[in-house]
């Protein structure tokens, strides 16, 4: 089958409305479709009224104890049940999990190399047996950042990552598209000049710009991520905003396209 993988940052979900339009066009999305949603602005916020001080390193969060509980309550509760609330308000069957639901996620605890990272999860394990039968009843998974080790402890992995690694896997068996949906054009030469898209990007570009600091903060796992689901198999990967999903389904361009085949480079 062919399976939309479809991620929304928490930029974008912070604001009610656009939350509300961005799920709008989800429930619009033709063909089989998996959600997964972002929340780290929200959990920053939630923690700071709580003196639990954000702390971040090339875009992903450091997350001791009492930050893996916060962002247990945020993402995998309050945010993913509004989600699921609301899409079906729109007629979308949809089932919100995180990795330890069904088992769905298996990951490992981050090893401490120069950074300890606390309780960060690598996925290593994807159990797609499960998403293909959800998708073949209709039923969309939506997944929130947490996932868990198989041993009984839950870890946070960025959302972006999640979203690669389900594609990923698959990839292995189907075709596969990748979008992530964020809060800019898609990614910009200027990151607050939304005219300066960069419509094309590959690895060498990805580089220059990473060296340049033109890509910087959240954009680095993305883009890390977008690379690695081309690499192991994934057909399509795009970057833009919400409102242009549906637009970047038609195969318009309207953000940035990472595509495997037609460059050669993957
Ligand atoms: N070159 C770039 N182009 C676009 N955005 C960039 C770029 N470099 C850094 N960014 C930042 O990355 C952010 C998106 O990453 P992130 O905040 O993790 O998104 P999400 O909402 O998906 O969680 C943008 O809002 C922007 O501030
Ligand atoms: C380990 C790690 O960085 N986890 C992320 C998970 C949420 C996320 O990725 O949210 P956005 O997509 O909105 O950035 C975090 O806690 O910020």
């Amino acid at each position: 089958m062919e399976i939309n993988v479809i991620k929304i940052g928490g930029n974008v979900i912070d604001h009610p409305e656009n939350a509300s339009r961005f799920l709008k066009l989800f429930a619009k999305f033709p063909g089989k479709k998996i959600l997964v949603h972002g929340g780290g602005v929200l959990a920053s916020r939630i923690g700071k009224s709580l003196g639990i001080e954000p702390q971040m390193h090339l875009g992903r969060r450091i997350t001791d104890k009492e930050t893996l509980d916060l962002v247990t309550m945020v993402y995998a509760g309050l945010i993913n049940k509004n989600l699921i609330a609301e899409l079906h308000t729109y007629g979308q069957q949809a089932i919100g999990l995180t990795g330890a639901d069904g088992n769905a996620i298996q990951s490992v605890k981050r090893p401490v190399k120069d950074v300890d990272y606390g309780y960060v999860g690598d996925v290593v394990q994807v159990n797609t047996e499960l998403l293909e039968s959800l998708l073949q009843q209709s039923i969309s998974p939506v997944f929130s950042a947490i996932t868990h080790d198989g041993k009984g402890q839950l870890l946070n992995t960025n959302a972006d990552t999640i979203a690669s690694e389900i594609a990923t896997a698959l990839a292995r068996k189907h075709k596969v598209n990748l979008y992530f949906c964020f809060d800019k054009t898609g990614v910009l030469m200027d990151a607050n000049n939304e005219a300066s898209l960069i419509p094309l990007i590959n690895e060498d570009i990805y580089n220059e710009l990473l060296r340049d600091q033109i890509i910087h903060s959240g954009m680095i796992p993305k883009l890390e991520n977008a690379f690695k689901a081309l690499q192991k198999g994934v057909v399509h990967v795009w970057l833009g905003l919400p409102d242009n999903l549906l637009l970047a389904a038609k195969g318009k361009n309207a953000g940035t396209t990472i595509e495997s085949q037609k460059y050669g480079l993957y």
